[in-house]
C-alpha cells in the first residue's frame, strides 16, 4: 500500500497542475474563443486543430480553400493546432485588414528560406525601418531608366525562343524565369549574369522548390517546431538548396563591394548601389541585411514576374481573337519594326496592359496573404481578437463569381477605367494592399509588358496543352504554379 501511495500522489498532482494549466490558458485566451465561437469553421482536434484540411499535396492547398469557401462562404474560422486563423474574403474586412495591420503571421518565418529575412518576411518593426530605406530604389524615375535594359534582355529572350520552336509543346516557366532573372539582375543589382546565354544559375527553379518545401511546412503544425522540422528530410532539402542561393548572391555582393560600386550611385542608381552605401553611411545597416534582401527583392521579383507572363502566353493560346487585337495594337505602335520598347511605347500599349491585368485576375501568382493582430481590429460589427491571424485568398476573391460574373471568362475589356471605377477597390488585389503592399507592381508591369511586346512581334502562340481555364490545376508553395507546365506552342509570326 505504503509503495502505491506516492505515485498516486504524483499522478493526480501532474493532472491537476495540468488542468490548471488549461484551465489558465484557455482564461487567458477567452477573446479568441469568444471570437472563434461567432464564427463557422471546420472542426478542430487536439494538437493539430483544423489543418487536416490541407494535408497531402501542395496542391490541395489551394483545393482546400475553395472547396472551405463553397461550405463556409466569404468568411470563417480555422485552427492551425492552437493558432486562430480567420479566412477573410469580405472586401471592407479586406481592405480594413490590409490598411491596418502591418505584422505578417509568424509562420511566415518559414518562408525565410525563400525570401530571405527581408521585406516581404520581416516582422513589423524592423520592416518599417527597412521599407523607409528602400522604398525608393523604384521609384518612377529609377524605373524609366530601366526600360532599355527590360528591353535588350526581351531580345536576348527572342533568340534563345528561337531553338524552342520545332520542340512542339513547351515549359515557358523555367525560360521566363532565365529572362526574368537577367532582368532583376541587370536591373536593381547591376549586374549581368547572362543567365539565358548561359543556361544558368536557374535561380527562380531552386526557390520553386524551397517555396513548396517552406509551405509544405506552413500547413503541417507538427513540423512547426525546430526540433520536428531539423529532424525531417525536408529541412535537409531546405538546407542544400538554400546554400546554393546564398553563395550565388554573396558572390554578386561581395564583387560590387570590391569594385566600390557604390560611388556611382548617381550614374546607376540602383538597389544594390543604394544598400552598400548605406552599409557605409547607416551604422544600423550591416552586410547582412544587404545579403537578406537582395535574395527578397530578386526572388520576389523573378518568380511573380516569369509566372505571370506564362500564364499570359497560355491565355493568349486559348484566345486567339485577343491575341489577334493585341497584333493590331503591337503593329499600330511599331509598324512592323524590331526596335527596342520605349517609356513612350509602354503608355500606348493598353491592350496588352488589360491583358496582363486579367491574367493575374484569373492567375494571381500569390494566391495568399496573411496578417497577425497585434491589437483587437473592429470592423462592422465584428472584432478580428488580438492574438489571431487573417489569411486572405486572393486567388478566391479573384474568382468570386459575385465580384467577377463568369469568373473563369479571360475578358481584359474588364479593366476599361469605366469598368474598374464600378468595382471595389479591393477586389482585384494580385499586389496586396495597404502599407505592406508590393514594392514592385509598377516594375512588374513595365518589365512585363516590354518583354511581351518584343517577343508577340516575333512569335505567335498556336496552343497551349490545356483547352479551357477550367482544366489548369495549380498548386501553391509561396507562388501559384501549374501542377503540369505552362505549355504553350510558338510559331513564327
Ligand atoms: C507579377 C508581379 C508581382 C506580383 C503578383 C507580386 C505580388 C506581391 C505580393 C502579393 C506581395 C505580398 C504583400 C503582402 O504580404 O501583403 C508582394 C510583396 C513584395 N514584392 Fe511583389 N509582386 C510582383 C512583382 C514584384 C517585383 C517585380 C518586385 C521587385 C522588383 C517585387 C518586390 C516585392 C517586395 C520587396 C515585397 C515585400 C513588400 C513589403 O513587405 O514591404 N514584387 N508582392
Amino acid at each position: 500500500m505504503g509503495t502505491d501511495y506516492f505515485p498516486n500522489t504524483y499522478t493526480g498532482l501532474a493532472c491537476f497542475l495540468c488542468f490548471f494549466f488549461v484551465l489558465i490558458r484557455t482564461w487567458r485566451r477567452r477573446h479568441l474563443y469568444y471570437s472563434a465561437f461567432k464564427v463557422n469553421g471546420p472542426i478542430p482536434f487536439p494538437l493539430i486543430g483544423s489543418a487536416y484540411v490541407f494535408f497531402g499535396h501542395t496542391q490541395n492547398i489551394l483545393e482546400s480553400f475553395t472547396r472551405l469557401k463553397r461550405k463556409y462562404g466569404l468568411f470563417y474560422k480555422l485552427w492551425m493546432s492552437s493558432d486562430l486563423y480567420f479566412v477573410v474574403m469580405k472586401l471592407d474586412h479586406v481592405k480594413a485588414i490590409l490598411n491596418n495591420c502591418s505584422e505578417k503571421f509568424s509562420t511566415m518565418k518559414f518562408v525565410d528560406p525563400v525570401f530571405g529575412k527581408g521585406l516581404l518576411t520581416l516582422p513589423a518593426t524592423e520592416w518599417k525601418i527597412h521599407r523607409k530605406l528602400l522604398g525608393g530604389t523604384l521609384n518612377q524615375q529609377i524605373l524609366n531608366s530601366y526600360v532599355d535594359i527590360f528591353a535588350n534582355y526581351s531580345n536576348v529572350l527572342v533568340e534563345k525562343l528561337e531553338g524552342t520552336l520545332d520542340a512542339g509543346f513547351v515549359d515557358m516557366f523555367p525560360i521566363f524565369a532565365q529572362c526574368m532573372t537577367d532582368v532583376l539582375c541587370g536591373t536593381i543589382l547591376g549586374t549581368d549574369l547572362k543567365v539565358m546565354k548561359k543556361n544558368g544559375p536557374d535561380v527562380i527553379l531552386w526557390t520553386a522548390k524551397l517555396g513548396e518545401l517552406s509551405v509544405l511546412r506552413i500547413f503541417n503544425p507538427l513540423l512547426h517546431p525546430d526540433f520536428m522540422w531539423k529532424k525531417s528530410s525536408l529541412s535537409k532539402q531546405t538546407n542544400a538548396i538554400l546554400h546554393n542561393v546564398q553563395r550565388l548572391i554573396k558572390k554578386i555582393l561581395e564583387s560590387k563591394r570590391r569594385e566600390k560600386s557604390y560611388l556611382k550611385l548617381e550614374q546607376e542608381p540602383n538597389l544594390l548601389n543604394y544598400m552598400l552605401k548605406l552599409e557605409n553611411t547607416e551604422t544600423t545597416w550591416n552586410e547582412e541585411m544587404s545579403a537578406e534582401e537582395t535574395q527578397a527583392f530578386l526572388i520576389a521579383g523573378a518568380d511573380a514576374t516569369s509566372l505571370t507572363l506564362g500564364y499570359v502566353l497560355m491565355m493568349l493560346a486559348m484566345h486567339q481573337e485577343i491575341q489577334k487585337q493585341v497584333f493590331d495594337e503591337l503593329d499600330f505602335v511599331f509598324g512592323g519594326s524590331n526596335r527596342n520598347v520605349t517609356l513612350e511605347d509602354l503608355h500606348q500599349l493598353s491592350l496588352l496592359e488589360r491583358v496582363v491585368k486579367e491574367t493575374l485576375r484569373i492567375f494571381p501568382v500569390a494566391p495568399l496573404v496573411g496578417r497577425y493582430f497585434t491589437e483587437d481590429l473592429v470592423v462592422g460589427n465584428f472584432t478580428f481578437p488580438k492574438g489571431s491571424s487573417a489569411f486572405i485568398p486572393i486567388l478566391c476573391i479573384h474568382r468570386d463569381n459575385e465580384i467577377w460574373p463568369n469568373p473563369l471568362k479571360f475578358d481584359p475589356d474588364r479593366f476599361l477605367p469605366g469598368e474598374t471605377a464600378k468595382r471595389h477597390p479591393f477586389s482585384f488585389i494580385p499586389f496586396s494592399g495597404g502599407p505592406r503592399k508590393c514594392l514592385g507592381p509598377t516594375y512588374g508591369y513595365m518589365s512585363m509588358k516590354v518583354v511581351l511586346a518584343t517577343i508577340l512581334r516575333h512569335y505567335k502562340v498556336v496552343a497551349t496543352s490545356y483547352r479551357e481555364i477550367s482544366e489548369i490545376e495549380m498548386k501553391i508553395d509561396v507562388s501559384a504554379r501549374c501542377v503540369k507546365g505552362q505549355n504553350v506552342i510558338l510559331h513564327k509570326r
